[in-house]
Parts: structure tokens; sequence; C-alpha cells
């Protein structure tokens, strides 16, 4: 079953000198799937990004997720199809500070006016899977890195999205934590069964997804799926940045 549907996605941003952002994108993302875009600065990957998390709108092209075309709903109904359907993880994290850790992750309930019962059921499903337990009374700014980013984990998968969008989520991390985030994202995909696209430059985060995409200059490049080994991944994932990403400069963030 098809959970996301590209297909033939253009992106020109207008303004003084326009810039064609996307070419022509086709990608199938189906239930399931742990997929990675990885790809050079400016080749694209938080533009496709945004048009899947309906952001911003395609030039010309359509977006499908689980069937719908979310860019052709009114304003109410896309605001709800966001707080249902998709989950959102970002590199900042995106906590409020003068909410507990509690609080943020059962936001979208909240605004949804779930009953507290089945909020407090589902909180504490949460907070177990993240292994933050410990720390929902806390507030943002007294928990480290990576528990604000498996906070953050807990509240964009709360509601059990179909598809879960991450933007560079390893971005502001250790590599201690960046692997901890990287383990839930993966148990989450495999015991959840959720549906996972995720933006990322760092090879070892990609080394957890099932399959990377390469974006360059606009235009899928290259796809690669891993193994039995995420070690020899992480090589494979290497060997195609460094064949389609250009310069050293771009393998700067590796962690090994
Ligand atoms: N709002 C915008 N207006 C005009 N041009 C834009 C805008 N956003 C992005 N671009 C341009 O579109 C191209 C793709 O940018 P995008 O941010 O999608 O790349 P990226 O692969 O996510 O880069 P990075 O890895 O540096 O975040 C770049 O040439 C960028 O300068």
């Amino acid at each position: 079953m098809n959970i996301l549907e590209v297909k033939g996605m253009n992106k020109v941003y207008t303004g003084r000198v326009a810039t064609h952002a996307l070419t022509d994108i086709h990608l199938t993302i189906q239930k399931g799937e742990f997929v990675g875009i990885m790809g050079p600065s400016g080749s694209g990957k938080t533009t496709l990004l945004n048009m899947v998390s309906t952001i911003d709108r395609p030039s010309t092209g359509e977006v499908l997720i689980g069937g719908s075309n979310p860019h052709r709903m009114k304003k109410s109904e896309l605001a709800l199809f966001r707080r249902r359907q998709l989950g959102f993880v970002f590199q900042d994290f995106n906590l409020l500070d003068t909410l507990t850790v509690a609080e943020n992750i059962v936001l979208p309930l909240t605004l949804d006016r779930r009953p507290v019962k089945e909020m407090d059921s589902l909180l504490f499903q949460a907070a177990e899977r993240l292994g933050i337990t410990e720390i929902l009374n806390k507030r943002t700014y007294e928990i480290s890195g990576g528990q604000r980013q498996r906070t953050a984990i807990a509240r964009a998968t709360i509601t059990s999205p179909v598809l879960l969008l991450a933007d560079e989520p390893t971005g502001a991390l250790d590599s201690h934590s960046s692997r901890v985030v990287m383990e839930s994202l993966t148990q989450i995909n495999e015991k959840d069964g959720t549906t996972i696209m995720l933006v990322t430059h760092d090879p070892l985060a990609a080394s957890y997804c099932n399959r990377i995409v390469f974006i360059k200059d606009g235009k899928l490049a290259a796809e690669i799926h891993r193994g039995e080994s995420r070690q020899s991944f992480f090589q494979k994932i290497i060997d195609t940045l460094s064949f389609w990403g250009g310069n050293a400069s771009e393998l700067s963030s590796i962690r090994v």
C-alpha cells in the first residue's frame, strides 16, 4: 500500500531570479518503509519535505498521502489532516518551553479535545516507548538535547500518524544522543509499522533507514537499499555520497 506518492513534482521559487528547486520528482513510499532523503546542500531536500508536509505548495505535480491530496484541501480540513495524519520532527525540537514534557507530548490530543483518560493512556505508552517516563514532569529546558528530541518524537507519534516526517532530527545532537534517537525511530518504524521519511546530511542517521533516495540539483539521482548489516549500508551511503554528493565538505558531518 502506498502511503506517499509524489508525481511529476516541480518547484520553482519565483523572485528576481527564479530558482528551479525540484524537477519532475516521482517518489513512492510504501506503508512501513523508513526512507532517508540525502543530497548536497541546496539540492532540494527541504523543498521536497516542505511540499510533502504541506508547508509549501508544488508549482506543478501532485502529492498524495494515504490517497488524499492535501494541497487540494480547504484550510480547516488541512489543519486537521496535518494534526491527525502527519507527524513532524525538527532539528531544533520545536517544543514549548512553558510546558512540561508531558504537556508537550499530549499537545496534539489537547488540541483535538480528546478525553483525559485516553490522553493519559496514550501518554504513558509513548513515554515508555521513548524511555522518557522519568522526565515527564520536567520543563524542556531542564532536559538534555537527546531527551528533547525523544519528547518531540513522542509528540509526533502520539496520534499514530500515517506518515512521520523528520527534518535533520540528529542535526543538533552528539553522536551518542543521535544513536539513541535513531534507535527510537527504528523501533517506532519496526514495532508500530509507522512509515517514516527523514531528511538528513548524517550518514550515521541515514544508515538506520531501509532505503535512501539521493537528490542532486533538484532531481532524483540515485537510490540504495539496506541489506542485512547497518555497517555495510553505512559504507554504501558514504560511497554513494562521495559519488553524487560532490566535494569532501559535504561529508564533514560524518560520525562513525
Ligand atoms: N524560499 C525560497 N526562495 C527562493 N529560493 C529558495 C527558497 N528555498 C530554497 N530555495 C533554493 O532552492 C534550492 C533548494 O533548496 P533546499 O533548501 O530545498 O535545499 P536542501 O537540499 O534542503 O539544502 P540544505 O541541505 O542546505 O538544507 C536552493 O538553490 C535554494 O537556494
